[in-house]
């Protein structure tokens, strides 16, 4: 038996904060953002699909796709952003299948009677419509005005380039209707990993 989790959450909301906490506590985390940089890593297919269809500047001088460029265009443009995904998701959901079942295969279970958790680190959950997948959904929330600085301040991004990330993602409340559970990334890193411990626990015990 396992537990398996989807974790989501708007851009620069706490997702991977929460993620590193749950390997801490012994889940294995399948990081969607990583396998879409896979999925169009220098001389893959999917690059070359992305190339395809936005051109050769899509392409830096380094072989590596020009996320700068790509990210210009997609997101000012939302029939583009949909091609982009369409072509990226298909690739990274078959990998992440594979990935869970290798861990699984390699991975017994415990003989305290506790389940494997696995939890899917997927920013845009409520967009691909993949909840049925999941046994439970995460959500970590923070409001738009905190994750704007957190862009600002940490990624070195453009107040507007950081509110049109915003603006091409599903809303908090969209999040909300599919979640099951929510943790509050305003709360001090401490108790914001007290929350997730506690959820741990509970996604772990068989009486989930
Ligand atoms: C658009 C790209 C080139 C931007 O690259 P960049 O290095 O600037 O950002 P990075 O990949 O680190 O993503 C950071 C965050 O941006 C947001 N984001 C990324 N892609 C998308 C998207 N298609 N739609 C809405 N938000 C997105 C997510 O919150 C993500 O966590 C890149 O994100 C991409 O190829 N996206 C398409 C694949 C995708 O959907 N990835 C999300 C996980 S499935
Ligand atoms: N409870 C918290 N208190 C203060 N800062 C936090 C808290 N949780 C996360 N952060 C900070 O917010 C920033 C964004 O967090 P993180 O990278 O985990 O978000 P993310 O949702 O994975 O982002 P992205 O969507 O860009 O992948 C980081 O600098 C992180 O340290």
């Amino acid at each position: 038996m396992f537990t398996r989790v989807g974790l989501t959450g708007g851009i620069a909301a706490g997702k991977s904060t929460v993620a590193k906490r749950f390997v801490q506590l012994g889940a294995y985390v399948i990081d969607y953002d990583q396998l879409a940089r896979q999925a169009v890593a220098k001389g893959s297919e999917g690059l070359d699909q992305v190339i395809q269809r936005f051109g050769r500047r899509a392409r830096g001088r380094d072989g590596e796709m020009n996320r700068a460029w790509v990210s210009a265009h997609v997101f000012s443009d939302p029939e583009k952003l949909q091609e982009l995904n369409d072509i990226v998701h298909p690739i990274v959901f078959r990998e992440a299948g594979r990935l869970e079942y290798q861990w699984l295969d390699t991975h017994p279970e415990p003989k305290d009677g506790t389940r494997r958790l696995v939890v899917h680190d997927i920013p845009l959950l409520v967009e691909t419509s993949r909840w049925d997948y999941f046994d439970a959904i995460i959500t970590v929330e923070a409001p738009k005005e905190t994750r704007i600085r957190r862009m600002i301040r940490n990624r070195g991004m453009k107040r507007e380039d950081a509110v049109a990330r915003i603006n091409n993602q599903a809303s908090q409340q969209q999040r909300f209707d599919i979640c099951d559970y929510v943790i509050d990334s305003t709360k001090p890193l401490e108790q914001m990993f007290e929350d997730v411990d506690r959820l741990y626990h509970v996604l772990t015990h068989p009486s989930y």
